[in-house]
């Protein structure tokens, strides 16, 4: 059986991250193309950048909802629904037989972790040729209300759950660097070492230490992680080398 590749696309990629809502159209297409030649069994996920991040943190949905923001429970939601539906339409412009899935609609968190979420429609999809393509999103939350999910946290969950051993984070830096120099391959000794902090724009899941935060967990349970720049998504997707950063277990071999 082919292997069911998971591809995040951050959303500083995919969106002009200092605006409000700015969806990069061309970038879209770029990349549709790419998946639409290597044509793998895919599962995308993809951040929220400009199109949610601004939203929810002026309605402070990871506070918790009180009587105040229970409106950025829409405002969140639709924003990065829309930027959902642009990468949709880029992907099926490209001949990809693509479909929106919102977590909203079928997860539950507790304290803004997923305490469920149903996958076994997804896996069921990828069977049928389709391009199931999440997001980052607010989710209901049992203890706080609602929070927000980042799309690294479903990346995370989705390897497990489908049992992919491709999983590849496209961003906007090379991969995860050090003094300006990509680093090869981390594991959680390595990953301690680093200076690795949020991102430069209006970010509510940590940047890249709330990435590498999941990726390691992920390596904890046996599956390695690619996190390289945007330019090099057909790369990944072909098997050859991405020139970013292998989150792994194990230390340098
Ligand atoms: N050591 C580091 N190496 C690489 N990037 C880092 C590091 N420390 C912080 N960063 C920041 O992390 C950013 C990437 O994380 P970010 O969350 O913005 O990416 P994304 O996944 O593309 O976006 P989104 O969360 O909207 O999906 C980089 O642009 C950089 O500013
Ligand atoms: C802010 C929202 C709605 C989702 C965040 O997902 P991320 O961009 O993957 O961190």
């Amino acid at each position: 059986m082919t292997e069911t590749v998971i591809l995040k696309l951050g959303g500083s990629v995919i969106t002009d991250k200092s605006g409000e809502c700015a969806i990069d159209h061309a970038r879209l297409h770029d990349i549709a193309g790419h998946i639409a030649r290597s044509a793998p069994k895919l599962v995308l996920v993809h951040g929220a950048g400009s199109c949610g991040h601004p939203e929810a943190r002026r309605y402070r949905i990871n506070d918790g909802l009180d009587t105040e923001n229970v409106p950025g429970v829409y405002h969140t939601h639709a924003a990065v629904s829309r930027l959902n539906a642009a990468v949709v339409g880029a992907l099926r412009d490209a001949g990809i037989e693509a479909i929106g899935i919102h977590p909203l609609d079928l997860a539950l968190a507790e304290g803004g972790r997923l305490a469920s979420f149903e996958t076994r429609h997804i896996a069921e999809m990828t069977g049928h040729g389709i391009v199931p393509v999440l997001h980052g999103d607010v989710v209901m939350d049992r203890l706080k209300g609602a929070c927000i999910v980042s799309g690294d946290q479903l990346v995370t969950r989705l390897a497990v759950a489908l049992g992919s051993r491709r999983v590849g984070l496209a961003t906007d830096v090379a991969g995860v660097l050090q003094n300006g120099a990509v680093v090869p391959r981390i594991d959680r000794s390595i990953a301690e070492t680093l200076e690795i902090s949020g991102s430069g724009n209006t970010d509510v899941t940590g940047g890249m230490r709330g990435k590498i935060r999941e990726l390691l967990a992920l390596a904890d349970a046996g599956t390695d992680s690619h996190i390289f720049h945007v330019s090099k998504v057909g790369r990944f997707l072909d098997g050859t080398g991405h020139g970013g950063t292998i989150v792994t277990r194990r230390g340098i071999p």
